[in-house]
């Protein structure tokens, strides 16, 4: 989608100044964000910054504490089932109907939306014909979280939520998975807008990324425009004369490389010059804006 397309379209989520706090703690600090329809966003961020909140907000789960949200052009507050029928959720996981089996119950969840998929169709596109007779209890996590997808598109959604929606699945599964999000976005349209800690995924599948710490967007935009973004500097190494390990940081690497050449007698021994990726820039607003979270802990406890 072009720029011009963005700026002219309403986005089908629109986000201002919002704000949260759980009773005296503050958790959102004024999110902007404007999702755009058939884009696939992610919201990625550590334990705790603020994801699945802000996410409950956009469904109309959790009452802000100020802010204007705009979803579907409706504040969420007072979404009708009309504005629910169009929105779908894949949540954490469903947890009840056990002993249905896979193809019942999703026969039964059609009968709410007005335009279901054929749910024969849906279990082919979701990789779970083969499990059409299955009790739900009996599913593979993996195949578990395919089912929470198809309930979640049977409504054929507009707006897809997905939170963390590949968490315990095998590389094959997940590669499925991230076909099956693609397909959605690029041929019916669905707007997808899913939380993620995983760096991997969010670069994979996202067309665009808001890195949320600490209850703020402290960037947002395309995974190479956040690459490039805050860790602007590459890093040049090379092995020195002496034999000593150099590293240098630089925004003018080319410029830093032809100084050691014309320094250098012969060729420059093990030059390595590496570009800022994603995760330099993940890590380092991390690393900056919360560093006493749980997940700083961890590593810490990691390196220690
Ligand atoms: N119902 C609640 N009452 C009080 N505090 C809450 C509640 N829900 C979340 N919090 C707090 O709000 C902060 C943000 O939580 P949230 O679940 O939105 O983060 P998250 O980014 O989704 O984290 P995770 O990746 O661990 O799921 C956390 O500090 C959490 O402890």
């Amino acid at each position: 989608m072009t720029q011009h397309e963005h700026t002219a379209a309403r986005p089908v989520i629109r986000i201002r100044d919002l704000t949260m706090a759980y009773g005296d703690v503050d958790v959102l600090h004024g999110v902007d964000l404007d999702i755009h329809r058939g884009e696939v966003f992610a919201l990625l961020g550590p334990n705790g910054a603020g994801k699945t909140t802000t996410v409950e907000i956009l469904e109309g789960f959790r009452q802000r504490s100020s802010g204007e949200v705009t979803v579907l052009g409706a504040d969420p507050e007072r979404g009708d089932d009309a504005w629910r029928g169009r929105i779908g959720l894949v949540l954490q996981s469903w947890r009840d109907h056990p002993r249905w089996r896979v193809a019942e119950l999703l026969a039964h969840f059609t009968t709410y939306y007005p335009n279901p998929r054929d749910p024969d169709e849906l279990l082919a596109l979701v990789g779970l014909t083969e499990q059409a007779g299955q009790q739900v209890n009996r599913l593979s996590g993996g195949q578990r979280r395919r089912l929470d997808v198809a309930l979640g598109i049977v409504g054929r959604p507009e707006l897809l939520f997905l939170d963390e929606p590949t968490t315990g699945f095998d590389p094959e599964a997940r590669r499925e998975f991230h076909l099956l999000v693609e397909r959605l976005a690029r041929d019916e349209g669905v707007t997808v807008l899913l939380t993620t800690h995983d760096l991997v995924e969010a670069e994979r599948l996202a067309d665009r990324i808001a890195m949320l710490v600490g209850g703020r967007i402290r960037a947002c935009g395309t995974p190479s425009e956040l690459a490039r973004g805050a860790a602007a500097q590459a890093e040049v190494r090379w092995t020195a004369d002496d034999g000593t390990s150099r590293r240098e940081r630089t925004e003018d690497p080319s410029q830093l490389v032809w100084e050691l050449h014309r320094a250098a007698d012969g060729p420059i021994a093990d030059l390595e010059v590496r570009r800022p990726t994603l995760e330099d820039t993940y890590l380092h607003m991390v690393h900056r804006e919360s560093d006493d979270t749980d997940e700083a802990v961890d590593r810490k406890a990691q390196a220690a």
